[in-house]
């Protein structure tokens, strides 16, 4: 981290665009055959890194415009090489509010739009990713790991690197430390990169534990490029969320619940990505509690349960995010960001208590309505296990800029990346001294949000972007010794295996089991209830179980297991059939629906009795008779005829 006191550069022209090295296969966009395909239905792509235009003050967005459409106007160039970083994504349209659904309210979740597709997943390159004997290291870790990542660059590197150490080279003209981390990473490929710095606490938090990933860095360094990535460079949030889901299909034993939000720190405000711009606001996110014992709150969660759904998640909050031109990045995050997926999961039920729920799924504490198979299912033991992953893109570190409120923003960027530096600082002592001193946690919003994992309650890798150029050798050194600090930090993170009934996962079991009940004792009172009710009743009564079954069934889909992974790609691509329905409804559900059939047929027929008599009672026109007089004839001569 660093916080520069040299005098911005001047801006002379944006400088041409960034050209890594990279590999044929990936600038043709085939990388590996593990992409995100592209879809026309979902232009926002899960792996982009675009940070959309999120708002800017009405004074600086009049002023970015201006600048930027006076023709000759001086464009930017980086202070901290000759080279373009590879040109961000344009800017798109902020998104028109949602209708608000509310936090963890399934019942306002259209399920059509929460289930969708699964099928993007190649399942052959998903079981090819998950490695078991990576996840038993997964799981004994109790240091952060540290990765740095050497942006390339045009201009020379004045650093020498191996696989784990990085020390200032001669040409530099200066003498350096030698610093040694767990990997150096340079070049532009995001699979590797994810593949060392976040695949193991991916699979931490899946596996029950805590898990931070957060990428740190001066402003320009690849931040943003190596958690977002692009469509061509899916960065760590695309392949974790992928390797989340992959985690699922290869999990038979356990069900899992996935709730995501999204927030951002900017000027030590927190707001909510994924509420309405408007109510994100008024109504900023609170962090209520003290220690480790915080809660966030008001904030939005989503229930998502396949990658579509994640991509249209990360698309919005993305879409809210404050991003601005500055002397060095087109488009500069000016916030902290945090992507927080809560993993709950429990273990399955055993076959025996499996049943045909009208999805077809499984289903542990279901009652069939049968006499004789009647199963109780036993629910008290079964703990269900909360982690979270959270994915946090810092704001960059960076000079004082020529912009009255980039220089603001700057300030509270530089200021909460301080407290970071002195609270990793502290623990690093802290740790290694065996002390407890007291923790300057509460000195800013990212630290006291990062508390509970900061004190040692999680798994934590961080990757330190660099640039290995020789204008940002100060900044550079500044970040090497931040990871290296960092690095001393001792983390005990244990797993949260607990009987939580206000889990979601447990809410939403008890919900579809009182349903079920619900929906058990009607369809026994049925038949005598049937010949008590007029037509009319009975219908509605039909209707009200239908209901009833529908809402277990959305709420039953909610809860992902290997095989529902593995169906909703099979659904997506066959639309459900009628006799899927008819499958799904008991006997006397079936004959209600064929009474209300009947009964639409007979309606049907009288409309069209009518219908032919209306056409009977009209004259015959001739042929050639003009349309507009045939169109007339037709409204007023019946009339003329009847008199
Ligand atoms: N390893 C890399 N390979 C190729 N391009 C990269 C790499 N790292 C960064 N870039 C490019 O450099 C530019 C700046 O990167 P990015 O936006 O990720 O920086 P940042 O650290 O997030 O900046 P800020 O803190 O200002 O938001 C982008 O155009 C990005 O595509």
């Amino acid at each position: 981290m660093s916080v520069p006191s040299t005098p911005p550069p001047s801006r002379l022209a944006r400088p041409a665009p960034f050209t890594p090295n990279r590999p044929a296969s990936v600038a043709s966009g085939s990388i590996e055959g593990n992409r995100f395909p592209r879809s026309s239905a979902t232009p926002a792509m899960l792996g982009s890194a675009k940070k959309f235009k999120a708002t800017l003050s009405t004074e600086t967005r009049t002023r970015l415009n201006s600048t930027r459409s006076r023709p000759g106007s001086p464009t930017k160039r980086s202070p901290l090489d000759q080279v373009t970083p590879r040109p961000k994504t344009p800017s798109t349209p902020r998104r028109e509010e949602s209708p608000i659904i509310s936090e963890m309210d399934v019942s306002r979740i259209d399920p059509e739009e929460v289930l969708v597709d699964f099928q993007n997943i190649e399942a052959g390159d998903i079981s090819a990713e998950i490695d078991e004997a990576m996840l038993k290291d997964a799981v004994s870790d109790d240091k952060v790991l540290v990765s740095i990542r050497v942006r390339p660059s045009d201009s020379p590197s004045i650093w020498d690197t191996t696989k784990q150490d990085i020390k200032i080279g001669p040409q530099s003209g200066k003498a350096g430390q030698e610093f040694h981390f767990d990997n150096i990473l340079t070049g532009s490929e995001n699979k590797p990169v994810y593949t060392a710095v976040a695949r193991n606490h991916v699979y931490a938090a899946m596996d029950g534990y805590n898990s931070v990933i957060f990428a740190y860095g001066q402003t320009c360094s690849g931040k943003t490029y190596t958690l977002s990535g692009d469509p061509e460079e899916p960065g760590i949030i695309p392949r974790a969320m992928k390797d989340v889901f992959a985690y699922i299909r290869r999990t038979p034993t356990r069900e899992y619940l996935l709730r995501c939000s999204y927030l951002e720190i900017y000027n030590e405000t927190i707001h909510d990505l994924l509420a309405p711009p408007s109510t994100s606001a008024a109504q900023p996110v609170q962090i209520h509690g003290t220690g480790p014992n915080i809660v966030l709150s008001p904030m939005r969660e989503e229930v998502v349960t396949s990658l579509k759904s994640v991509k249209e998640v990360l698309a919005r909050g993305e879409g809210n995010r404050r991003t601005a031109t500055t002397d060095w990045n087109e488009r500069s995050s000016r916030s902290h960001s945090v992507f927080r997926v809560v993993i709950e999961s429990r273990e399955r039920g055993s076959g025996s208590e499996t049943n045909g729920t009208s999805s077809g799924r499984q289903t542990p504490g279901f009652r069939p309505p049968t006499p004789g198979g009647a199963r109780l299912q036993a629910r008290g033991g079964r703990s269900v296990q909360t982690s979270v992953l959270s994915l946090i893109d810092l704001a960059g570190s960076e000079k004082a800029t020529s912009d009255k409120e980039r220089t603001r923003e700057g300030k509270y960027i530089n200021t909460s990346l301080l407290t970071l530096g002195s609270v990793i600082s502290t623990l690093a002592e802290n740790s290694a001294k065996h002390k407890a001193d007291h923790v300057p946690f509460r000195n800013s919003k990212l630290t006291r949000m990062l508390q509970p994992s900061l004190s040692g309650d999680a798994r934590i890798s961080v990757v330190c972007t660099i640039n290995p150029s020789k204008d940002a050798i100060g900044e550079t050194t500044s970040t090497l010794l931040f990871a290296q600090r960092i690095k001393k930090v001792q983390l005990h993170a244990q797993k949260r295996e607990i009987v939580d009934t206000e889990a979601l996962l447990e809410r939403y079991r008890k919900e579809i089991e009182e349903l079920k009940e619900r929906l058990a004792e009607r369809e026994a009172e049925a038949p005598a209830r049937s010949r008590r009710l007029s037509a009319r009743e009975q219908l509605d009564e039909s209707r009200a179980m239908n209901d009833l079954n529908a809402r277990i069934r959305q709420l039953t889909k909610l809860i992902l297991t290997s095989q529902t992974v593995d169906e909703t790609r099979g659904d997506e691509s066959r639309p459900a059939s009628p006799v899927k329905i008819d499958f799904d409804m008991s006997p006397y559900q079936l004959q209600q629906e064929l009474l209300a059939a009947r009964r639409a047929i007979e309606t049907q027929a009288t409309q069209i009795l009518s219908l032919e008599a209306a056409l009977l009672a009209r004259p015959v026109l001739p042929p050639d008779a003009p349309e507009c007089e045939k169109t007339q004839c037709s409204r007023t001569k019946p009339r003329q005829s009847a008199n």
